[in-house]
């Protein structure tokens, strides 16, 4: 006995539980639906009130004409110890005890309203009441409406099929029993429910037949072809019932009084009366609570099955979304640890890119090794360095004063000039890392690279993600204005000082020679002459080809100093999480909490279905503990 109080008690808990969480069937394969139910199910005036009240023992449901079942009851029965006082509670209105029957039945008119408004619609919610009493048994009856041919006034004409719909989405389902009811004094083969229960059921072995007011049979009439199992035969034997008639309803005849009656109308009457340990409602209730505990005890594989798949499922799909992270868990460093530990996450794929072991590395040294040469072979020097440019610079520089030995401030120009050109080719450089490392921040290829890499930590928090790439933007943007200063120096530093060396042996070049050219060309005779300015010209060519060669290798030392190395050290393990932390250290200081988890907000909907996923993860998990505990007895 103990265990069938638990195994059905144990459903039951779980099926609170699945009200609680909104699953009552529908979609996919819920737990809701695995669980062993008995539905009642009659067509009108079948009867069915006066059972389920019968086998409570209690007048709780609403009366009234028309239908009155619009939602499905979840009739939940626990047997309490005998003397102790029997109460109602409704899982909508938790922590209020019914003692009052007559305020249960208001509490369900008025429930039902609630959900389908006083338009008399129907609805599939269930109303879930759980009734503590030691005149039940221990058992889960699910009463829903009254099949019906015809809508009474007020309610719309498409109600008809809607309850047959919402009766046969109960009864379909291979966990349900059928508690199918019949007035025997109507011919019981065009019975409302025992045409649905055939199409349903077809061998009949999860369907109970009841047969109601045997009392008003047709004189000279019994149902003993049926009772005895010879027509509609089932699995399971029939039961006859007598409730209380209209006349005893209104005598106010009470429910325990009914039920002996009924014992009475049985044992003494003259046709059941070999039949009488079988027959009246108190019976059916033991039968009933009998084979839906070893319904359950089948079940419980599966269902605990069930339960383990679903679990599986749902911490995959969280693992998919990330588990949740406590924000408000009080203890504020949890954020503050989240944001340090993301950055360096950051730090590190970051390092790893510009190391070149990831993607893009290559592309830094693809713009020393090709653009830049590409580039500093494009530079005009042709132009700059024609015979004809030459000697307008050298002239120019000149003055009234014609150079006498070499045009010294001629070459200064010329060289000054030329290197100029450098500028060009060496910004281009550090621009095109730095629009690189920009781009690596904001790249969609970089972000979704990113996103798997954080196991989606950056999507997840789209605050946080926008700082850290703002932050990495801004730091970048001033790597390269340090870059670009620096290589603009390296440039000017070439003009600056021009390497004496190269100019001496120039100038010992021809003295080397002069032995040999006896009539090498007087000084005065013709400095201004063509050739005299194409010396100069190969000259400057030479030493700006010198510092070309220079450039070429100190340009791409220079970025590398400024903008990698720099990027690499001090973006985010420095500037970011520091300005991250600063700025939640404030935070935390103006115990702005909102604002606080406003940095690891997420998207909503994210959240709203990590929410559903967690509770019912706990929904599963905790089944599981209590159909564990259950087994262990
Ligand atoms: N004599 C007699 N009357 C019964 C019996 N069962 C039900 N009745 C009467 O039949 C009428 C309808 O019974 P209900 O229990 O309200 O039937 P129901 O299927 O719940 O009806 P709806 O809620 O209208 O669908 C009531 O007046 C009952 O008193 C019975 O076994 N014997």
């Amino acid at each position: 006995m103990a265990t069938m109080k638990s195994l059905i008690g144990l459903i039951n808990k779980i099926q609170r539980a699945c009200t609680v969480l909104g699953d009552h069937g529908g979609e996919g394969m819920s737990l809701w639906e695995a669980l062993p139910t008995v539905a009642v199910v009659g067509g009108q005036s079948s009867g069915k009130s006066s059972v389920l009240k019968s086998v409570v023992g209690r007048d709780f449901l609403p009366r009234g004409s028309g239908i009155v079942t619009r939602r499905p009851l979840v009739l939940q029965l626990h047997k309490t110890e005998e003397g102790t006082t029997e109460y109602a509670e409704f899982l909508h209105a938790p922590r209020k005890r019914f003692a009052d029957f007559a305020a249960v039945r208001k509490e369900i008119e008025d429930e039902t309203d609630r959900i389908t408004g006083k338009s008399k619609q129907i609805s599939n919610i269930p109303i879930q009441l759980s009734i503590y009493s030691p005149n039940v048994v221990n058992l889960t009856l699910i009463d829903l409406p009254g099949l019906t041919k015809v809508a009474v006034e007020g309610q719309p004409v498409s109600i008809v099929q809607d309850i047959e719909n919402m009766v046969r989405s109960y009864v379909e389902k291979p966990n349900c029993i059928i508690l199918a009811l019949s007035p025997a004094n109507q011919d019981i083969a065009t019975s409302d429910a025992i045409k649905l229960a055939r199409e349903v059921d077809p061998t009949g072995e999860r369907t109970f037949g009841v047969a109601t007011k045997l009392d008003i049979m047709d004189k000279g009439t019994d149902c003993l072809d049926v009772l005895e199992g010879r027509s509609y035969h089932l699995q399971h034997p029939w039961v006859g019932i007598v409730n209380r008639s209209q006349a005893d309803i209104n005598k106010r005849v009470d429910m325990i009084a009914a039920r002996r009656k009924e014992r009475e109308y049985f044992e003494t009457g003259p046709e059941y009366g070999h039949l009488a340990s079988r027959m009246g409602s108190e019976y059916l209730a033991k039968l009933l609570s009998q084979h839906l505990e070893t319904v359950i005890r089948q079940k419980i594989p599966s269902i605990v099955a069930l339960i383990n798949k679903s679990i599986d499922e749902i911490n995959a799909e969280l693992d998919r979304i990330r588990r949740p992270i406590a924000v408000d868990s009080g203890f504020f460093f949890r954020p503050g640890f989240t944001i340090l530990e993301l950055c360096r996450e950051f730090d590190r794929v970051f390092k790893e890119h510009l190391d070149g072991g990831r993607p893009g590395g290559d592309r830094i040294y693809g713009v020393f090794d090709h653009q830049l040469p590409a580039d500093l072979k494009k530079l005009p020097f042709d132009r700059h360095l024609s015979t004809k440019n030459v000697q307008k610079v050298v002239s120019e520089a000149d003055g009234y004063q014609p150079h006498l030995i070499a045009p010294e401030q001629g070459y200064r120009r010329l060289i000054d000039g030329s290197i100029s050109y450098f500028k060009g080719p060496a910004e281009a450089t550090v621009d095109a890392n730095s629009s690189y490392l920009i781009t690596f921040c904001y790249n969609p290829q970089m972000l979704l690279f990113f996103i798997l890499f954080f196991y989606q930590e950056l999507k997840r928090f789209p605050t946080l993600a926008g700082d850290i790439a703002a932050a990495s933007n801004e730091a970048l943007e001033r790597f390269r204005d340090k870059s670009r200063k620096t290589v603009l120096r390296l440039v000017d530093m070439e003009s600056s000082y021009l390497t004496v060396d190269f100019f001496r042996k120039l100038h010992l070049e021809p003295e080397k020679e002069k032995p040999n050219a006896r009539n090498a060309p007087q000084p005065n005779a013709d400095i201004y002459s063509d050739s005299h300015f194409r010396k100069i010209r190969s000259n400057v060519s030479a030493y700006i080809n010198m510092v070309c060669d220079t450039l070429r290798n100190s340009l791409p030392r220079a970025v590398v100093y400024c903008q990698v190395r720099e990027a690499k050290s001090i973006i985010i393990s420095k500037d970011i999480c520091l300005s991250l932390l600063n700025f939640f250290y404030v935070q935390v200081g103006r115990k702005e909490k909102d604002k606080l988890g406003g940095m690891l907000d997420e998207d909503p909907q994210l959240m709203e279905r990590r929410g559903t996923l967690a509770k019912r993860l706990e929904l599963y998990k905790q089944a599981r503990d209590d159909i564990d505990a259950v087994a262990w007895k």
